[in-house]
């Protein structure tokens, strides 16, 4: 095993009110992990409870988190993203009075980084002195995604990258996950709610219901109807 970040007996609540029991994960170089399930499953609760709650938020995390071998005593967004860890988190926010040039320059520690970056968002290329408010509900998760890469990541955790999107562009969206884990050795876990599109791209899959992963494993391995049927209502595949 080979798992560039490691989470065990991850639980999380609000208030004291569990939202999230014994979450663990193994994530290797290279992979993508997608996360189904339905609405109020606790998919984005376990995504910030590895990066760890903010003072003054009522989510509270609790378990064992190794990042590169190393062991995260207290989880902070901002110690982990230094380490190697980013969230890309739902409804991410862009500051939309700027451009995605004058956003991009902001974060890119070097001009390459960035020219690099933008490859992999010919769309966002073409949109460079485009303030971010004007841009679509797709073109925004690119630029987050892009801001998010500039930071070089060893492990992406990404929340509802699909939310709101029409089907074609949470197909290109999951197709550049894949991309990042085969090309740049990204260990990526995505939540998500468009089933069929994740199953498309996954290496892995973890389903959620009631806090709880109810059922996970390898694509190939996974009884994938019985899923759909058991947990994630009657979208077929
Ligand atoms: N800030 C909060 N305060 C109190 N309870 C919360 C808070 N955030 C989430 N919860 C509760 O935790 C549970 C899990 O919610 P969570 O948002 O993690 O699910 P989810 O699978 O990401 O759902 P969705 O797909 O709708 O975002 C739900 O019962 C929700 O009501």
């Amino acid at each position: 095993m080979n798992a560039i970040l490691s989470v065990r007996d991850l639980t999380v609540s609000y208030r004291g009110v569990p939202a999230v029991t014994g979450y663990a994960v193994d994530l290797e170089p290279g992979t993508l992990t997608m996360m189904l399930g339905r609405n109020g499953a606790g998919k984005t609760s376990t995504l910030r409870g590895i990066v760890g709650f903010l003072p003054g938020e009522t989510g509270r995390s609790n378990g064992r988190i190794e990042l590169l071998g190393k062991p995260v005593r207290r989880p902070h967004p901002l110690t982990l993203s230094r380490a190697g860890l980013e969230l890309i988190a739902e409804r991410n926010k862009v500051f939309t009075g700027m451009t995605v040039d004058e956003q991009l320059r902001l974060v890119a520690p070097t001009k390459a980084l960035k020219n690099q970056v933008l490859e992999y968002f010919p769309r966002l290329a073409d949109r460079l002195m485009v303030r971010a408010g004007l841009l679509s509900g797709g073109e925004r998760q690119m630029l987050a995604t892009a801001l998010a890469l500039l930071r070089t990541p060893k492990v992406l955790l990404v929340d509802e990258l699909s939310l709101g999107l029409a089907p074609g562009v949470v197909r290109e969206l999951m197709q550049y996950l894949r991309r990042l884990a085969d090309d740049q050795g990204l260990a990526i876990l995505a939540a998500d709610q468009s089933v069929s599109e994740s199953l498309a791209v996954a290496d892995r899959v973890q389903v959620m219901d009631d806090g709880l992963v109810v059922a996970e494993g390898a694509i190939d391995e996974l009884d994938v109807e019985g899923v759909l049927d058991t947990y994630l209502g009657r979208e077929k595949v």
